[in-house]
């Protein structure tokens, strides 16, 4: 049986995740990392710690849903302290240095990162790279719906939407992203890549990629409308990873597309 363990335990995400391994013969629930303190039950032989390392050493594979912080926190225990557990990554919001340090702890250990753990946006990013090299002359815009919570913006899914239109048109994502309009700011430019965020109520996350051209549209939505449909996501990719070489995986990767 394979042993899971927890980072972002307490959190939306996190306290689903405790309830879905608990349903899946094939894992077992073996250690919670808290920060603070866990009002849930769980099992008494279940490892419950505020240290990263006791938590890695107990389990075979590591889920973290939690903040760039402690993702940093779990990935310097490979790269510092020799720690060689599989990691699956579903937290957003890095820094660049952040981004460097899931880089270099995946030479270590193997990885799977993704911003979005749905098998509907994995297929959705594919469908993006498809429409924005074959529609090469219609605009992007990308917008993002999210609950009042959600403390990063733009999300992590719209930034991976964005970065596989763009590397379609083989732009750099980074030139040609604009999150933000207001004011006298002029004509659109061709290569921009919009990316924009709502947040409000209860929302579980919506992503619009939009292909404007004069005389048609289109749009693909995707809609996430139960939370746990990344929990479930991230239990089926911990348990195709749990057995790989050192490196960094997409869900795609683990989805076979
Ligand atoms: N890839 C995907 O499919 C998805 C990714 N996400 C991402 O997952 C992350 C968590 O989302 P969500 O569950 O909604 O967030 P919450 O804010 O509800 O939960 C965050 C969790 O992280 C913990 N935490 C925060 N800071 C630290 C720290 N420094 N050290 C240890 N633990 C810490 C919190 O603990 P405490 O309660 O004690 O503060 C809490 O358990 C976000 O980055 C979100 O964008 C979310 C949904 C899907
Ligand atoms: O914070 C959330 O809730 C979500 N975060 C992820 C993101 O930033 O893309 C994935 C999902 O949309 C929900």
């Amino acid at each position: 049986m394979l042993k899971v363990g927890i980072v972002g335990s307490t959190g939306r995400v996190g306290t689903l995740l405790i309830d879905d391994l608990k349903k899946d013969s094939e894992v077992q629930l073996a250690g919670i990392h808290v920060f603070d303190k866990l009002e849930k039950d769980v099992p008494s032989d279940v490892i419950v710690t505020n240290d990263m390392k006791v938590l890695m050493d107990s389990v075979d594979v590591v889920i973290d849903f939690s903040a760039p912080s402690a993702t940093e926190e779990l990935l310097t225990q490979v790269i510092d302290n020799n720690v060689r557990k599989p990691l699956v990554i579903a937290t957003t919001g890095f820094s660049k240095h952040q981004q460097n340090l899931l880089i270099e702890a995946s030479k270590l250990v193997p990885i799977l990162y993704s911003t979005n753990m749905s098998l509907g946006v994995a297929v959705l990013n594919k469908l993006v790279s498809l429409a924005s090299k074959t529609l090469s002359d219609f605009d992007i815009e990308i917008v993002e719906q999210h609950h009042r919570y959600k403390v990063d913006s733009p999300s992590g899914t719209a930034l991976t939407l964005a970065e596989h239109a763009a590397r379609a048109r083989d732009l750099d994502l980074d030139k040609v992203r604009v999150s933000g309009r207001d004011g006298d700011i002029g004509a659109r430019t061709k290569d921009e890549i919009g990316v924009m965020s709502l947040r409000g109520g209860d929302i579980v996350g919506r992503h619009t990629v939009g292909l404007y051209n004069d005389g048609e549209f289109i749009e693909l939505h995707h809609t996430a409308t139960a939370r746990n449909t990344f929990s479930k996501g991230a239990i089926k990719v911990a348990k195709w990873l749990v057995n790989k070489e050192p490196s960094l995986y997409s869900i795609n990767d683990a989805l076979g597309l």
